[in-house]
This record gives C-alpha cells, sequence and structure tokens, in this order.
C-alpha cells in the first residue's frame, strides 16, 4: 500500500533525555535525509552526520542517522531515524525542519504501526500485543506481551481457518458429487469429527482469557471481615505504607480501597472494604454494599476475623476461592485448635504471618495462570469474535440443517477467526486499535 503523505514523530520517551529518536517513513524520507544532511548511507548502517536547516544553513544537530529503504524496515516504507541530543529545542527545531518539507506531516497515534499493518508487516493481533508490550508495568505483562507478539495465536487461528476450510472443501465435494462414487461416506464422518474437536478447543480458548486478564488487569484480592477485624491494618502491612486510615472505632472504612502490588512480576490488587455487620448505619450500609459486590468478583478473598474477639458473619455467598485470616495473633493465648480454624494467624504488630500469606496469594495467583492454556485470547475483541465463530461451528454440526447450511455456517465460524488476525476485512476494526497507541508507534 502506497501512502503520499511521509510522517514524521519522536518516537522516543520525555525530554530532555540522553538520546531523541525521530523517526520518519514514506515517500520523502530519501529526499528529506538528502536534504538535510547529504548522500544516502547505506541501508541499515548507523552513520554520524550533522542536520542542516534548510532556511539559513545552520546546523541543528549533530547525530547519528539510520536508513532502512522499504520493503525493509518496520513500516514496509522507507524509514528513516534520526538520533539527536534529548533536548526540548534540538527536538523541536528537528521537528519543525522535518514537519517543514512537502507532503511530511507529524504522525497520528499508532500511525507507524498502522502503516506496518497494512504493508503485512504485522497482523492485528501482533498489533495489539505491541502496544501491550509498550504499556505493561509487570514482568508477567511483559512476558505476555512478547509471547503474543511472536503471533502464536495468529498461528493458531490460521491453523483452525485452515481445518475449516479443508472441512468446507470436503463437505462441498460431497454435494457436488453426492451421485459418483468416489467421495466415499465416510470422509464426512471424519470431517465432522473434527470440527467437533475444534469446537471443544475454541472454547477452550475462550476460558483463557480470565488468565490473560489476570496477567493484564491484575489478580483480585479482597479483604472482607467483621468492623475492626484487622483489614485495614492488613492492607496497610500490605502496602508498607499508611495507604488506609486505622483507628479503633468500628466501622472506620466506609468505601472501597485498592491498593496494587508486585508479587513476583505478577499485578495484584487488593481491596479493603467496610466491615461486614447486621443493622449498619446508612452510610456504612452502602459500604457493606460495595464489598459484598466487590468480594463476588474477587480472583480471591481474604475472609479476616479478630481471634480475640471473634464475630459471627453470614458469608454464605462466599462461593469463590477464599483464605480464612485469623488477626491479632498478639492478643490471645496459644491455642492449637484455635488456630486449625484458620489458614494463616497474623498479627500486624508484630508481622508475624504476613509473609506467608503474601506467598499465598502469590501461589494462588500464578496456580490460576499455570492452569491456562500456553496461548490465551487478551482481548474482549478476541473473545467475542471466538464466540460469535463457535455459534456457527455449533450450527454447523446441526444434522438437522442442509448440508449447503452447514458448508455455509463453516464458512462464517472460518471468516470470524480470520477477523481476529486481520486475515479477513477488519477495516471497522483499525480505527479502535490503533488509538491505543501513543505517537511515535
Ligand atoms: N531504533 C529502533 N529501535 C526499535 C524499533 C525501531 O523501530 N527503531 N522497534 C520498533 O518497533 C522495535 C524493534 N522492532 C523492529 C521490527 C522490525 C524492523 C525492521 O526493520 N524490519 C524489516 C527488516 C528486517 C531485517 O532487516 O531483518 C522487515 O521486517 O522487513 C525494525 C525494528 C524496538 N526497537
Amino acid at each position: 500500500m502506497i501512502f503520499n503523505d511521509t510522517i514524521v514523530a519522536l518516537s522516543s520517551g520525555r525530554l530532555p533525555a540522553g538520546v531523541a529518536v525521530i523517526r520518519i517513513s514514506g515517500p520523502q524520507t530519501r529526499f528529506v535525509i538528502e536534504t538535510m544532511s547529504g548522500h544516502l548511507p547505506l541501508p541499515r548502517q548507523a552513520v554520524l552526520r550533522a542536520f542542516y536547516s534548510q532556511g539559513d544553513g545552520e546546523i541543528l544537530d549533530r547525530g547519528l542517522l539510520v536508513f532502512f529503504p522499504g520493503p525493509r524496515s518496520f513500516t514496509g516504507e522507507d524509514v528513516a531515524e534520526l538520533q539527536i541530543h534529548g533536548g526540548q529545542a534540538v527536538v523541536s527545531a528537528m521537528l519543525k525542519e522535518l514537519t517543514g518539507f512537502q507532503h511530511v506531516r507529524s504522525a497520528e497515534p499508532g500511525e507507524f504501526t498502522r502503516r506496518a499493518f497494512m504493508n503485512g508487516k504485522l497482523d492485528l493481533v501482533k498489533t495489539e500485543a505491541l502496544a501491550d508490550l509498550i504499556n505493561a508495568d509487570t514482568q508477567a505483562q511483559r512476558r505476555f506481551a512478547q509471547r503474543n507478539a511472536d503471533g502464536a495465536q495468529s498461528v493458531l487461528y490460521a491453523d483452525w481457518r485452515k481445518r475449516l476450510i479443508h472441512a468446507r472443501a470436503m463437505i462441498e465435494a460431497e454435494i457436488d458429487f453426492a451421485d459418483e462414487s468416489d467421495v466415499p461416506g465416510s470422509v464426512a464422518a471424519t470431517i465432522w469429527a473434527d470440527t467437533a474437536c475444534l469446537a471443544q478447543e475454541i472454547e477452550k480458548h475462550i476460558e483463557g482469557f480470565t488468565a490473560a486478564e489476570i496477567i493484564q488487569d491484575g489478580f483480585r484480592v479482597v479483604i472482607l471481615g467483621a468492623p475492626n477485624a484487622g483489614k485495614s491494618s492488613l492492607l496497610n502491612a500490605l502496602a508498607q505504607r499508611d495507604a488506609a486510615i486505622v483507628t479503633d472505632e468500628a466501622g472506620t472504612t466506609r468505601d472501597l480501597l485498592d491498593i496494587v502490588l508486585d508479587l513476583g512480576g505478577l499485578k495484584i490488587i487488593v481491596t479493603d472494604t467496610a466491615g461486614l455487620r447486621e443493622n449498619p448505619g446508612r452510610v456504612e450500609a452502602i459500604g457493606i454494599e460495595k464489598a459484598q459486590a466487590r468480594g463476588k468478583k474477587a480472583d480471591l478473598v481474604l475472609f479476616l476475623e479478630d481471634m480475640s474477639d471473634p464475630q459471627m458473619v453470614e458469608i454464605d455467598w462466599l462461593a469463590g476461592d477464599h483464605i480464612k485470616v485469623g488477626t491479632k495473633l498478639d492478643l490471645i493465648e496459644f491455642d492449637q485448635t484455635q488456630h486449625d480454624q484458620y489458614d494463616f494467624c497474623i498479627s500486624h504488630l508484630s508481622g508475624h504471618g504476613i509473609a506467608d500469606l503474601l506467598e499465598a496469594i502469590k501461589q494462588k495467583a500464578e496456580a490460576r495462570l499455570a492452569a491456562a492454556g500456553d496461548i490465551l485470547p487478551f482481548r474482549m475483541r478476541h473473545v467475542e469474535l471466538l464466540e460469535e465463530s463457535l455459534e456457527h461451528l455449533t450450527e454447523a454440526q446441526n444434522t438437522l440443517q442442509p448440508l449447503e447450511i452447514r458448508a455455509e455456517e463453516l464458512r462464517l465460524c472460518a471468516n470470524l477467526l480470520g477477523r481476529i488476525s486481520g486475515a479477513v476485512n477488519v477495516e471497522d476494526l483499525l480505527d479502535v486499535i490503533f488509538s491505543q497507541f501513543c505517537i511515535g508507534k
């Protein structure tokens, strides 16, 4: 695909910086670098050059220049990178000079990557993974995005589409040559067995989205318990700072309070909640409702009980994974039978048990991830298309339908899978996907 405009942007981070990288991509690239710095350097070899202003011939900066002739470049177009001094004024003078050329303008967010996609350098899933790689805060997010950027997901979908297309071809052959003897009926049986198998694989793959959400958005831990069970103190101990207000007055915490931890590279969101009790005040009741709602959505609930003053709290609705934590260990006499009621006994005062509890949270999160497959859908967009394609695949299995309809359902299923990686018409998706990027990417 040929774009008339040449685009320019600062591709490196915040200024001032030691070095700044300005990227330029498009048909004017050669002319621009020849005009500013002399003859074209050898492809993909860094050369030290002075960059001159066209107006008064002044040297704007001296820096490294790399030229990537298309199609062997990130975007597939002619690309040049100017690695210059990372001062505000240096960069703004250089950008002004570059955009002063005819048909050269500033790039929109994600526009370099968009061109790479349009030129077949990347597919949509890899593009999304690249956005995630740039936004990754934790090592688990980085590793996950890196793996996705390798394109394993696209290979999987391409393989599924191949199976569907093969199945369709066989079914259509059966329709066309039904009277002839060279298409044995057993072929159809094999084909439908494979599509049934594929339906199961897709279903299992969709389930993996929960694991992707844990990696990307964090493992959600919610602290619940009676008022004064020590929930806010635990939150502060986990945060290793005073995030929550702690008093000995019951009902101090009325709203939800989140902290984010990085446990062994995994993002963990811990939420402190209002104490659960009967007959609360009006404001407190709202807090309790929120606490319960958040608890139901949690990946893990830490249910706290003050061992020196246990209160009965109704948590029948607590269906998900939870850990029962006895608090204020320092206030009670050691009593083994009492300890056995709890998964962990902790003391905020001495710090006893906190490290073990953290380790247990980490292990719970890791166990959830280990249960998922290697290749996971990592956008709601993927899941929606997978679910829709699964519906068509299910419809294709319907033996009450004529073969023509069933073959058509297979085609629709394959098309929807193709939309995930962008192999099939995706114009309408592009703006949404590329707007996730920052400028210069
Ligand atoms: N200086 C610089 N560093 C960077 C990038 C960049 O664009 N510039 N990247 C930007 O994201 C990432 C690296 N990704 C890249 C991916 C492909 C090509 C590229 O030129 N591909 C050509 C040639 C391949 C080859 O020569 O083997 C191609 O695919 O045809 C460059 C960078 C991270 N580091």
